[in-house]
């Protein structure tokens, strides 16, 4: 499904002599993808998996490099691209831009135990620790600027009451943030759902699909990742998983007075986020080829749960 460019054996044995990386030895296509073409590549010498960029803005594909670079210098679990024999990671082939990584161990999560869940925080507090000293620069593509200017777009396709849920609730965002202090700032992944992590057993083999990464303020992460990884099928979040995941992170990263004030309103935005990308694909900007959309559903319930039920207390770092 998700081979949108078919490749053969002899085009990737060529293009693996580019690094040192051994001979092919088997090509697989990857079923699962969604945006760009994945294909699992087996070497003499060890798992690789090579990625042709389908769509999107191949100017930023630096930017998603350099990050890459940076967080596995510092020990993350991501796939740290493989850089040719002259040093570089970002080739062309079949005419589209290509990257080659290492394959990583594991699969996706769909019910997180709660060490999974303590793994996570604690890779993704390290990250945002490390991630503050990043020096590259990408806005945040799905921030406040972009729920600003597109919900306008799916309003027409909603019921009267959902239009006036989110105008309203655009409408609290741009007052709460327009006068709240500044969030510390850092690279951020941008989607880190649990279908964008593997695990091998309990451990985090790692974190994929960095194509929504850019900077900006770093509680937006964290409540993606709540709001996925924490949430029960009526919306609300699951007080377990929660208190795991957040202390698990604040071991690593302590949030400020300013984010905890924020937080509440920022698993609405990110819930609200969700809800609109979601609408915006099954209504204005439908994906070119056949692919069963996410449910926009799913995030305006978690929104509803949010506004009804607020947020639980965080739980303080003391209690790592
Ligand atoms: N480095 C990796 N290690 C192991 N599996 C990977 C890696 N990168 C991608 N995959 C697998 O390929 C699938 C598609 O990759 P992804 O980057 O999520 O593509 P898309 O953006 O098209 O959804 C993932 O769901 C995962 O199963
Ligand atoms: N994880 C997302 C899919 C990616 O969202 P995008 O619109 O930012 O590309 C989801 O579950 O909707």
């Amino acid at each position: 499904m998700a081979v949108f460019t078919p490749l053969s054996d002899t085009q990737v044995a060529d293009f693996l002599q580019r690094f040192d990386a051994g001979s092919l030895l088997r090509l697989e296509g990857v079923a699962s993808g969604t945006e760009n073409t994945t294909y699992f590549v087996t070497t003499d010498r060890r798992e690789l998996v090579l990625t042709l960029f389908e769509q999107g803005e191949h100017e930023e594909l630096p930017f998603f490099v350099d990050l890459l670079d940076y967080l596995d210098e510092h020990r993350l679990p991501v796939p740290g691209p493989l850089h040719d024999q002259q040093g570089i990671a970002l080739q062309s082939l079949a005419d589209k831009p290509a990257l080659l990584f290492p394959r990583l161990p594991g699969t996706s999560p769909k019910a997180p135990s709660l060490k999974q869940c303590h793994a996570l925080g604690d890779t993704l507090g390290h990250m945002h620790a490390v991630s503050r000293h990043f020096d590259g620069h990408r806005p945040n593509p799905r921030d406040l600027h972009w729920l600003v200017a597109m919900h306008h777009r799916v309003l027409v396709y909603l019921s009267p009451e959902d239009q006036a849920l989110m105008a309203d609730e655009v409408d609290n965002y741009q007052g709460f943030f327009g006068d709240a202090p500044d969030l510390p700032q850092g690279a951020l992944h941008g989607d880190l759902f649990r279908d964008n992590t593997l695990f091998d057993g309990e451990r985090l083999g790692g974190i994929i699909d960095f194509y929504n990464g850019c900077t900006g303020d770093l509680l937006f992460d964290l409540a993606i990742v709540i709001n996925d990884w924490a949430t029960q099928a009526d919306g609300r979040l699951d007080p377990e998983r929660y208190d795991v995941i957040l202390t698990a992170y604040q071991a690593r990263r302590e949030l400020s007075e300013a984010e905890r004030h924020a937080w509440p309103m920022m698993l609405r935005m990110t819930a609200l986020r969700y809800w609109l990308s979601r609408l915006l694909v099954v209504y204005v900007d439908p994906p070119a080829h056949d692919l069963t959309p996410h449910d926009p559903e799913q995030f305006r319930t978690i929104l509803l749960a949010r506004l009804e039920h607020g947020a639980l207390p965080l739980p303080d770092r003391s209690h790592a």
